[in-house]
């Protein structure tokens, strides 16, 4: 392979997703010298892949939702589903055909330099970038930024490495819902792709695991969502073991230990892991086979390596990924003197209607750090607002209370705009607000977030 030289910058950051190019922008921005390296599109996982055209998709199945609730609320309304609009939307809107054109010319307006390759450090200072025709090598002066993110994982299923099964890749590009579809995995991306396709007329199977669907929420949460789930018709299964997964002239066939399934499409949505073998990261003494870089609360790695977003495994979100660019670009920009990193207060929100948003601790987490709790709960349809909206209204808001300081630890709002909701919260939570505090605010009525103040006042002893 051709030699295309050695090449020198002050930073050097290897994967451009939501927060390579977020903090390679801020330091160019800053007037440092930074090369920006990226394999595949600038921008990442989350705007041709993950977050925006799957949040698409949602939008349009929760239009088709919407519409199969007027019967019960306002007379007569069919819906005919069409994916192809959503299909269009994807290609032309989100992805711009999976082209970061414009991404890649906003990261040169900052005043960055690009390489399209793939990024393998060689030491702490040296990236040896793999591109179309050659190879070149670019030393950094300060340093070098590892967020190249994860990709998905297949868990050892026998017959999954022999059939032509998707990832989320595959299902965001699908120009038709398909007419049945298994998705193997509980979590975000499991759920929000089967609600959608199911809404739009796919057969849907959910197989997970373990003994409930979203397992590090609050066991509530994937209560609820399998209730809805079930009702809207899909097969959700839990505590399932698959033994073997075959692919025919039909379609695939899943054995499990509770009886088979067949269907047109097979999703596997089974977590992500990182490639730290592939990055050359033994080559500044790390274990390649850990499930994440381990940072220190500026996401230094080592004397001039840093690392950000889901390859650092405190949270696969695209918030995270920007809130540690933030960090990282600080402490690069100042000689170590930015803020440190602080995730008491971490949001996260699975798009299924209902929305599941969750901050800071779930109530079992908080008793496991020994945290003396108390918990209050409202039901959203005994809420004013939710008792209102009536069809679709599923949901609750629980706090976890820390009884000593006084103060929320962690919150769930799940139901119509829980996410949304979840947004007073989190500052809660963030800011250490008293639970006084809270409960002498005035809320607006009949809001949902209303509903806060009612689980307030149930916050009861839970020991
Ligand atoms: C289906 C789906 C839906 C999601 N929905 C949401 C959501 O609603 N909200 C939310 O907050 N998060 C969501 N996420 C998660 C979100 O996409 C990620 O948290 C986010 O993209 C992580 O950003 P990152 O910069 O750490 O990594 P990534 O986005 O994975 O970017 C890493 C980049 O590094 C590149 N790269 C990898 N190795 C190399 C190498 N050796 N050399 C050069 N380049 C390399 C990759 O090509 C990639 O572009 C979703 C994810 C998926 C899959
Ligand atoms: N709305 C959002 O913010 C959003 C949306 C999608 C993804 N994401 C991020 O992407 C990450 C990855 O999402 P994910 O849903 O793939 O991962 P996940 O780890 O959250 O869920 C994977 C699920 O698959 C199950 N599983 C694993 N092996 C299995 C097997 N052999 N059989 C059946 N079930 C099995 C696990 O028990 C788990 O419940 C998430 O952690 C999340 O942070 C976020």
């Amino acid at each position: 392979m051709a030699d295309t030289g050695t090449d020198t910058a002050d930073v050097v950051v290897v994967g451009m997703g939501p927060g390579g190019e977020a903090l390679a922008g801020s330091l160019a921005g800053a007037g440092m010298d930074v090369v920006g390296v990226e394999a595949a599109l600038v921008g990442g996982e989350c705007p041709y892949w993950g977050c925006i055209p799957t949040k698409m998709m949602v939008r349009a199945s929760d239009a088709l939702a919407e519409t199969r609730r007027v019967p019960e609320l306002a007379g007569t309304a069919e819906a005919f589903p069409d994916f192809a609009p959503v299909a269009r939307r994807i290609r032309d809107e989100a992805t711009t055909d999976w082209d970061d054109t414009a991404a890649v010319d906003r990261f040169l307006g900052q005043g960055g330099r690009f390489v399209r390759g793939t990024g393998r450090l060689e030491g702490a200072d040296t990236v040896r970038v793999r591109e179309e025709g050659g190879e070149r090598l670019i030393r950094a002066r300060t340093g070098v930024v590892v967020a190249a993110g994860t990709v998905p994982f297949a868990p050892p299923i026998p017959g999954l490495d022999r059939v032509p099964y998707w990832t989320n890749r595959d299902a965001v590009r699908a120009e038709k819902a398909p007419g049945s579809l298994c998705v193997i995995g509980g979590g975000p991306i499991g759920l929000e792709f089967a609600q959608a396709f199911a809404r739009f007329g796919t057969r849907v199977s959910v197989l997970e695991a373990q003994d409930r669907l979203l397992g590090p929420e609050e066991p509530e949460s994937g209560e609820l969502v399998a209730g809805v789930l079930s009702r809207e018709g899909l097969d959700v299964r839990t505590g399932v073991r698959i033994t073997g997964v075959a692919h025919g002239p039909g379609g695939f066939a899943v054995e499990t230990d509770h009886g088979r399934i067949e269907a047109e499409r097979l999703l596997v949505a089974t977590g992500r892991r990182p490639d730290l073998e592939g990055l050359g990261l033994a080559s500044i003494g790390l274990d390649t086979s850990a499930r994440a870089i381990p940072v220190d609360e500026r996401m230094r790695v080592a004397p001039g390596v840093w690392a950000l977003g889901d390859i650092v495994g405190r949270g696969e979100f695209t918030h995270v990924s920007v809130y540690q660019a933030r960090i990282a670009a600080q402490d690069i920009l100042t000689g170590g003197e930015g803020p440190v990193a602080d995730y008491r207060a971490l949001p996260r929100v699975t798009f299924t209607d209902p929305e599941v948003g969750a901050v800071g601790l779930t109530e079992d987490r908080a008793r496991e750090q020994g945290v003396r709790v108390r918990t209050g709960t409202a039901q959203v349809p005994s809420t004013a607002r939710g008792w209102i909206h009536e069809a679709g209204n599923d949901g609750f808001i629980k706090l976890v209370e820390d009884r000593d300081a006084g103060v929320l630890v962690g919150a769930t709002s799940a139901g119509p705009n829980g996410g949304e909701v979840l947004g007073a919260l989190s500052v809660a939570v963030h800011a250490r607000t008293a639970v006084e505090v809270l409960r002498s605010m005035i809320y607006a009525y009949p809001t949902f977030h209303r509903g806060i103040e009612d689980a307030l006042n149930d916050l009861v002893s839970g020991d």
